[in-house]
């Protein structure tokens, strides 16, 4: 078998069984490569760049194909044309053009207006920027960079622990990484994660912590005074996190499960609580282009929903004049700004500072984000 004929077999067998399935394209590819150690690691770099650009440009593609529609035809169709010589052609509706579904594009013309919905859409369409943070517990980025300014050509970002790179690495192999040097983390995901203020000695509970993305980011301001919590209702992707908060040399940090017995003698005892909350990702469809495919209005009012409930929950663990930072990576305005006023409302709450958000407009930005502050 050619190397062409290995890789579009499995491009093929990959996109027909992920669609049958429930996961995350991400941790799909990692289980199919798992299970198919046949495919070496310049193999699943090509695979997962033409699996990722065939999901983002579905919806282009299905318009442009003859019907019945397969992945076969997906693909011959995409490496036929250039999807962005469509963006001007106004017979297309222009949510086809951009390869969005019709209801997601329409709630993002609502939130952005059409202008910048287009440039948004173009970058969700792109290829991400290579960010890690640098871990300040453990080096400065001065050191780190001098070990990958010749070896990967990295260079600072614009935020104090961020550091680009100009195409992938695997990083999992790196002594560096072994070492907790650094995490893989958006720069706007830094920049929201700093909304924390937090100083050493004091108490932050991390709600919906998942595998400890944002606490990872917040521990070195604490300089190990003070504890943090981090709690999720997925028992599993604690325990990941607790593997990162080992590697990363976090040592006032502990589980609450949220099973724990330990929950209610916690009520009003944090003087900072985080709620990034579950949302539409619509600010980091670049890395997960299949989310875009999986959205319905059903599930995002589930998700709007869910939002408050779990905001109301954590808020609970405020102590009086403590803060509170609702954080979602999305940009719809009724995930971010809305939930805010609802927030205020409802909890009585006042907001310090105007909100933070970012949105990608070309490919090197960084990803969507909304935070905002309340003092209980
Ligand atoms: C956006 S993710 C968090 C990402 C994480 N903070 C990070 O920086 O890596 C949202 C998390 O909310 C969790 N979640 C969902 N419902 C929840 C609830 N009712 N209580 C607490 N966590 C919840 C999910 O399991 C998920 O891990």
């Amino acid at each position: 078998m050619t190397k062409k004929i290995f890789r579009e077999h499995h491009l093929l067998a990959i996109l027909s069984e992920y669609e049958n399935q429930m996961l995350p394209l991400d941790r799909f590819l990692k289980e199919y490569f798992r299970f198919h150690k046949a495919i070496g690691s310049k193999d699943r770099k090509v695979l997962c760049e033409n699996i990722y650009s065939m999901v983002r440009w579905k919806g282009l593609l299905d318009y442009l194909c003859n019907k019945p529609i397969s992945w076969e035809a997906r693909y011959q169709k995409l490496i036929q044309i250039k999807p962005d010589h469509f963006f001007d052609n106004t017979q297309i509706p222009l949510h086809i053009r951009l390869s969005f579904p019709k209801e997601l594009f329409s709630l993002i013309v609502e939130s952005l207006g059409e202008e910048k919905a287009r440039f948004f859409c173009r970058a969700s369409n792109s290829i991400a920027p290579i960010t890690v943070r640098v871990n300040l517990l453990k080096t400065s980025r001065k050191n780190l960079l001098k070990t990958w300014e010749k070896e990967f050509a990295a260079t600072c970002g614009s935020f104090h622990t961020a550091i680009i790179l100009p195409k992938r690495v695997n990083f999992f192999t790196l002594p560096e990484f072994k070492m907790g040097h650094f995490e893989v983390q958006d720069e706007a995901s830094q920049r929201l994660a700093d909304l924390v203020a937090v100083e050493p000695g004091q108490l932050v509970l991390d709600f919906c912590a998942g595998s400890g993305g944002k606490s990872l980011a917040i521990a070195p301001k604490m300089q190990g005074k003070g504890q943090l919590f981090l709690h999720d209702i997925r028992k599993h992707t604690l325990i990941e996190a607790k593997k990162r908060l080992k590697r990363a040399g976090v040592q006032n940090a502990q589980l609450l499960l949220p099973d724990s017995s330990q929950k209610k003698s916690l009520y009003e005892k944090f003087d900072w609580v985080l709620v990034d909350a579950p949302c539409s990702g619509t600010g980091t469809m670049r890395r997960n282009p299949d989310m875009k495919w999986r959205f319905t209005s059903k599930m995002f009012q589930k998700t709007l929903e869910e939002q408050r409930l779990i905001f109301k929950q954590a808020l609970r663990f405020v102590k009086p004049g403590g803060h509170i930072v609702y954080m979602t990576c999305s940009v719809l305005r009724l995930e971010n700004q809305e939930q805010t006023q609802y927030f205020k409302k409802t909890f009585l709450l006042n907001t310090i500072s105007s909100s933070f958000s970012t949105l990608p407009l070309d490919s090197k930005d960084p990803d969507g984000f909304y935070g905002q502050v309340f003092v209980k």
